[in-house]
């Protein structure tokens, strides 16, 4: 169920940044950026490190002031309200746990500051530690807990207080794999109950992915495309997007006028239909799971790529194929279902169909997004 349903869109966002600048002496941490975030949503920065994200969240939380910009909450101008006054949570990377505490004192701690009375301290502690699944750890200490009891303490402290927006820094960095994917479900159905919106910083694109209703991609300071996750998939916005969101096979030719496009030492290979003509260079997208592998013999050769299997990975529901192209710089890769049917050193030709190759760049929308290799 979404928990951002249709009627919520036409509401006012609960945050608003425009035009946000930060600069650290040369480096521009983030440079004109402007994001909505919707009351209810689960938001997610993601982006290479150091394209900005923690700043953009220690400017939410009030640590950090923008050279330039606006940032409000609830249509209520930021500017000038100090941290501590603002309905704004931050969950630290390392979870800052005070190690001397237990469970129980580490969640009240925040209560206790606001000199709440005791009951209902006890109250809501007991409340948001049941809804977290540590009842039983309360008297425990940080030290004799896993690390992801750890991370579950953490997000106890920050939702007893009951912000507006809870912001979350790489919240799951710290745990492995297993227990990842177990918290990712944890954090979402949190994120249902306590009703609140929340807002995770990630560089892992498969983790926005399986969080954010909606995720906003930057790079360099500067927000490149904001978008649900299937939109950023299916339809990414430049050549960065589209590599940087799920794996990608990025190819680099002329658009003809006859229909597909014209990669220089390779030949022709199906191209985006109806997307007019494109002067210059152009990039064109196409995903590994879109690619169908064939051995190299198989009739015809109009719009095949050739090539030689590099290598072959099976991953139980399916097998990653990658494939070296004489005149590509990197390998092609293919997303086989089940296990794969060629093997290393096997020549292949590869196809696949023109409409689900995605136009990403033009000569034109270059500078746009910086033209960055993927
Ligand atoms: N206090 C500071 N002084 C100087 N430079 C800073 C400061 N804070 C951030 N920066 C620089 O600003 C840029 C953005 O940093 P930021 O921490 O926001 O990136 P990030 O996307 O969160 O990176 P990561 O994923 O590695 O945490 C980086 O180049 C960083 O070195």
């Amino acid at each position: 169920m979404s928990p951002n349903p249709p009627s919520s869109r036409a509401l006012p966002p609960l945050v608003r940044i425009e035009g946000v600048t930060r600069r650290f002496g040369d480096t521009v941490a983030l440079d004109g950026v402007d994001l909505d975030v919707r009351a209810g949503e689960f938001f997610a920065l993601l982006g290479p490190s150091g394209c900005g994200k923690t700043t953009l969240l220690r400017v939410l939380a009030g640590f950090e002031t923008p050279d330039s910009g606006t940032v409000s909450l609830d249509g209520r101008d930021l500017r000038g309200v100090p941290a501590h006054r603002r309905p704004v949570n931050l969950m630290f990377q390392s979870y800052a746990l005070f190690p001397h505490m237990s469970v129980e004192k580490n969640v009240a701690y925040g209560l206790a500051r606001e000199r709440l009375p005791r009951a209902e301290i006890r109250e809501r502690v007991a409340a948001v530690l049941a809804t977290v699944g540590l009842t039983a750890q309360a008297r425990r200490r940080p030290h004799q807990l896993s690390g992801g009891q750890r991370q579950r303490v953490a997000l106890a402290r920050a939702i007893v207080k009951r912000p507006r927006l809870l912001l979350l820094d790489e919240p799951l960095s710290a745990l492995d794999k297993n227990v990842r994917a177990e918290m990712q479900l944890e954090l979402k159905r949190l994120q249902l109950e306590a009703g609140i919106t929340f807002l995770v910083v990630t560089h892992d694109q498969e983790e926005a992915m399986s969080l954010a209703d909606r995720i906003a991609v930057l790079d360099r300071g500067r927000i490149l495309q904001v978008d649900t996750p299937v939109e950023l998939y299916r339809h990414p916005q430049g050549r960065f997007v589209a590599g940087f969101v799920g794996s990608n096979n990025i190819f680099s030719g002329h658009l003809l006028p006859s229909g597909g496009l014209d990669v220089p030492g390779v030949g022709v290979l199906p191209a985006p239909v109806g997307v007019g003509s494109a002067a210059g260079l152009v990039a064109v997208a196409v995903r590994p799971e879109s690619i169908q592998v064939a051995a190299a013999d198989a009739k015809g050769g109009e719009g095949l790529l050739h090539g030689t299997v590099l290598d072959v990975s099976f991953h139980g529901g399916s097998s990653r194929i990658a494939v070296t192209v004489p005149a590509l710089e990197s390998p092609v890769l293919v997303t086989a279902s089940g296990p794969a049917t060629v093997t290393a050193g096997t020549p292949v030709a590869l196809s696949w169909d023109p409409s689900s190759a995605v136009l990403v760049e033009t000569e034109e929308t270059t500078w746009k997004t910086g033209g960055q290799a993927t």
